[in-house]
């Protein structure tokens, strides 16, 4: 497994929210945690990347190449960050520096881990590869020249310019028009043939159908079921998952 998660617990104070949350990923697979709001999903993230707040008290395990990596001191986490394990958000407007033009703010993301040499040109072919062909227009526009599918295009862009092996996306397309959904989920299916391990957190079993390989269902920071993408829709066991899918 290039990522294990196992028996992860966290506390929020006398909050229990994740609950003994066990699962793996392999490159080239995509893995959707579907939920409703507040199982969980986004603090499993947050703590794969490092980013809990002080107050919150985890134990178990988090591996990236067999290598612990929950719990390690911010200074690693940093090295970790975007070069190895990349996420990302749901809302582009608000991840995107409104100051800063778009090739700045992914040459950025670079050069945090590989130096100003090449920074560019990295840059130009991961907008191409997040289906910008006028890659050098936009990589001098500011955000708000740009929609919202297109930012959430840079988005990605930065996320996979430094191209780490695991991928991390919470609610990619949820602030997104419908239209648009579907081309971002193809980016996701793009990266899984580039080999990444793609995570991705939704409530939304539309999104499941679209792009997983495997399901995990979160019911209050539990993992109530956990299957391949077809069993789930053919054959949900848990009353919850079925009450997810009836919503579809
Ligand atoms: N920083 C925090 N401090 C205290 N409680 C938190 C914090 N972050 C999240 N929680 C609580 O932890 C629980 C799980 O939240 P989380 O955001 O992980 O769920 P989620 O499934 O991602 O929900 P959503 O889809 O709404 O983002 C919720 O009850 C939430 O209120």
């Amino acid at each position: 497994m290039l990522l294990e998660v196992e028996s992860l617990n966290l506390w929020y104070g006398e909050k229990h929210i994740l609950k003994d949350v066990s699962f793996g990923i392999d490159a080239g697979e995509v893995l959707c945690i579907v939920g409703e709001s507040g199982s969980g999903k986004s603090s499993i993230l947050a703590s794969i990347m490092g980013l809990l707040p002080k107050y919150a008290k985890v134990s178990g395990s988090v591996k990236f190449k067999g290598k612990e990596i929950l719990g390690l001191a911010e200074s690693e986490y940093r090295k970790l960050r975007g070069r190895y394990i990349s996420t990302v958000f749901q809302e582009p407007s608000a991840y995107l520096d409104p100051l800063f033009k778009i090739g700045t703010q992914i040459e950025e993301a670079y050069i945090a881990h590989f130096g100003k040499k090449g920074a560019k040109q990295k840059s130009l072919q991961a907008l191409k590869d997040a289906g910008i062909e006028d890659a050098e227009r936009v990589y001098r526009l500011y955000p708000h020249h740009l929609s919202g599918g297109m930012k959430q295009r840079v988005c990605i862009a930065i996320a996979t310019v430094c191209d780490p092996e695991v991928v991390l996306a919470d609610e990619p397309t949820t602030a997104l028009d419908v239209s648009v959904q579907e081309k971002i989920l193809a980016l996701f299916r793009r990266l899984r043939e580039r080999g990444k391990a793609v995570i991705i957190v939704t409530h939304d079993f539309g999104v499941v159908a679209e792009v997983a390989d495997r399901v995990i269902v979160l019911k209050d920071g539990q993992v109530v079921e956990q299957k391949d993408v077809f069993s789930i829709f053919d054959y949900p066991d848990h009353p919850y998952t079925k009450e997810l899918l009836s919503a579809l």
